[in-house]
């Protein structure tokens, strides 16, 4: 029989973390082996399997990564990339990154461990959202010449909690358009009296309401005619099994940064 992949799970107390942590146990290709939290968590020292619902597993959620382990998997804050990152450069850890919001400076602290350790790094682990990801790009290529302009504005729907805005994944949607269609301005909602909208725009729509789990609509307005593109998550399962994959596929790389094309071929 094969070797189990070690897991360790970063944020394993979270909405994310918890079915990381519930899906790890329930794989049977994966050993959970770590589950991290900061260190005055109130779940510090709890059973991370009873935490997720799991039932006991024998792993306590703790702060540090001591054993060694195949795999991490983040999805935490911003604010907690430096309890994680260097302990994966440094030891040469292959890390899942799918935490959103972090600053321009924290996305080079990030490149820069992917020379000494793989790393995939993605805003959306969804096979559905990546998949729409490819075709948003293709419409952006297809439409970039259109006469009379196309208008493109970015809407996402989230959960109240949740803290970064707009998404993560509306960001990347937004920059493979301008990618190919070169807009420079990127407007967050508008209100007062902005003028008539120029074409050189993308417009980002971020609602934050009740439990939703992500959804994201990509339209694409022309003069007679509009795209809606939109792709919407009904579990976090969607993204727990695209992290899942992620892991199982950079466990075996050698230090680079990787995208979740990487992962499902896309
Ligand atoms: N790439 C993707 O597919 C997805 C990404 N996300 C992103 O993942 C992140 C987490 O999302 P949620 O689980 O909804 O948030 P959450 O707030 O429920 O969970 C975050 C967890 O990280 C923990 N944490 C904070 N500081 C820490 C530290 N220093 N070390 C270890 N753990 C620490 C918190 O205590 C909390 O339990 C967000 O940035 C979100 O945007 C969420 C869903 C899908
Ligand atoms: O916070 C979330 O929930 C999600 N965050 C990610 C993002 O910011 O894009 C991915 C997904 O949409 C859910």
């Amino acid at each position: 029989m094969p070797d189990l992949l070690k897991i360790a799970v970063n944020g394993a107390a979270g909405r994310m973390g918890q079915r990381i942590t519930a899906l790890t146990i329930a794989d049977p290709e994966l050993e959970l082996s770590a589950a991290l939290e900061y260190a005055a968590s109130p779940q510090q020292g709890h059973d991370a399997g009873e935490v997720c619902g799991a039932g006991k597993c024998g792993v306590t959620i703790s702060s540090e990564l001591v054993h060694r382990v195949d795999a991490v998997i983040d999805f935490s804050l911003p604010e907690a990339l430096d309890s994680i990152l260097p302990a994966c450069e440094e030891r040469q850890i292959p890390l899942v990154i799918a935490t959103t919001g972090y600053t321009d400076a924290q996305r080079e602290q990030i490149a820069a461990a992917a020379n000494s350790t793989p790393i995939v790094m993605a805003p959306s682990m969804s096979m559905a959202v990546n998949l729409v990801m490819k075709l948003v790009s293709d419409a952006a290529r297809v439409l970039k010449d259109n006469t009379d302009g196309v208008d493109v504005e970015i809407i996402e729907r989230h959960h109240r909690f949740k803290e970064d805005a707009p998404s993560g994944t509306a960001l990347h949607f937004g920059k493979l358009v301008a990618e190919q269609m070169g807009q420079e301005n990127h407007i967050h909602g508008r209100s007062g009296r902005p003028g008539q909208r120029p074409h050189n725009e993308i417009g980002y729509h971020a609602l934050r309401t009740g439990d939703n789990v992500g959804e994201h609509t990509i339209v694409f307005g022309m003069m007679g005619e509009t795209i809606d593109l939109t792709v919407r998550g009904h579990t976090r399962d969607s993204y727990a099994y695209g992290a899942l994959a992620a892991a199982k596929f950079v466990a075996s790389q050698k230090a680079g940064l990787y995208s979740m094309n990487d992962v499902l071929g896309l």
